[in-house]
């Protein structure tokens, strides 16, 4: 009997695997490819700019503040492999007006051919108690993070559609896997990218089109340190759980994952973890993959009980501590 059962497993995973090429996509060359990165003047959007540069990719940077793209754009240009090699600086806010973005891209296309590979980095974090969070930081947090990820997307759809190519990353967080103390504001935004991604992949698989969503840890970014400063105290301590990543480090995986064309890219042990547990209904881009998904999920499940556990644990503590300061405030 158990022989039969593993006799039937055994051929399961085979036939899976010889239908693996459908599910598979062909890896994008990335020399002479034209990538698109939004928020590419900065930390990760930086790292993942000159990854691709360095592959021999043209670069269009999108960001807001002009001399911090030129800036950028001259640190990239030293990685160059080819003389050919551009990277062009578009001082673009991609939240407030589709129109202009789509005229912006419009440019860039003609003059570095349509686009490749766009990666939607361009976001920004506020932090705090839910009742602290100003409440017009909730629409701009969704504006710039959500739509400023949908308006890009929506203006080189078309084209990648019509040449039946191309490649779109979205850079949500794990913060948009959970959904921890602190990140009432933020957490959404990138919860929103999973369901967007999920639904344009299925859209546009037979036009031979791939999307990536990323879900990095904490990284060490100016975004980063910025958001470092005004972080609850509960916030840091449960992201302490897992350690500081490198800009460098999050970018390779992404890069690699979007040239690949896997849906999920995560980066480390926790984020892997994490993946495979939410990994829910997203679409599936090789059978080891799914596999994992399917052997994994349930003991991952209880995994994160403890995590739960803990974080759970954190909030009180901090919450009663906080509680004997005032009162011994009150009778000094
Ligand atoms: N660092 C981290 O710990 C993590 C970051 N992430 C996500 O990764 C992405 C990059 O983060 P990080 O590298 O830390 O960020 P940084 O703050 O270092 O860089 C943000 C980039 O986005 C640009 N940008 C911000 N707002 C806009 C806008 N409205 N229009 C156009 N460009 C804009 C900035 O340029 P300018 O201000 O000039 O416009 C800058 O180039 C974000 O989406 C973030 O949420 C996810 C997980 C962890
Ligand atoms: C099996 C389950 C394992 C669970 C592990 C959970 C670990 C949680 C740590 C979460 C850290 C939050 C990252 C947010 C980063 C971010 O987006 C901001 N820094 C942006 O600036």
């Amino acid at each position: 009997m158990l022989l039969l059962a593993a006799a039937f497993i055994v051929a399961i995973v085979l036939l899976l695997y010889m239908v693996s090429p459908l599910i598979s996509p062909k890896p994008l060359k990335l020399p002479g490819a034209h990538v698109v990165v939004t928020g590419g003047s900065s930390g990760i959007g930086k790292c993942i700019a000159i990854e691709c540069y360095k592959q021999g990719a043209f670069i269009t940077l999108i960001a807001r503040d002009e001399n911090k793209l030129l800036q950028t754009k001259k640190e990239i240009e030293k990685y160059s492999v080819n003389d050919k090699q551009v990277v062009l600086c578009i001082s673009v806010d991609v939240s407030k007006d589709y129109e202009q973005v789509e005229n912006v891209l419009k440019q860039a296309q003609e003059k570095l051919g349509p686009v490749d590979l766009l990666v939607n980095c361009a976001g920004t974090s506020v932090t705090g108690k839910f009742e602290d969070i100003e409440v017009n930081s909730f629409e701009r947090l969704m504006a710039v993070n959500y739509l400023g990820s949908v308006y890009p997307s929506r203006a080189v759809i078309s084209t990648m559609k019509e040449r039946r190519m191309g490649r779109i990353v979205f850079v949500s967080s794990q913060a948009g896997q959970l959904g921890l103390f602190g990140y009432t504001a933020y957490s959404p935004t990138k919860f929103a990218l999973r369901g967007l991604a999920e639904a344009l992949q299925m859209e546009v698989k037979p036009y031979n089109i791939y999307v990536t969503v990323a879900y990095p840890p904490d990284t060490d970014t100016p975004g980063f340190a910025e958001e470092s400063k005004t972080k609850p105290l509960e916030t840091k301590l449960i992201s302490e759980t897992s350690s500081v990543c490198q800009a460098e480090q999050v970018a390779r995986v992404i890069v690699k994952d979007a040239i690949q064309g896997n849906f999920n890219s995560s980066v480390g042990s926790d984020g892997y973890m994490l993946s495979i547990l939410t990994s829910g209904m997203s679409p599936v881009t090789s059978i080891t993959e799914g596999l994992q998904q399917v052997v994994c999920m349930g003991i991952f499940r209880i995994v994160g009980l403890f995590y739960l556990g803990s974080f759970d644990s954190i909030v009180r503590r901090c919450m009663m501590q906080r509680e004997k300061s005032e009162n011994t405030d009150k009778t000094e």
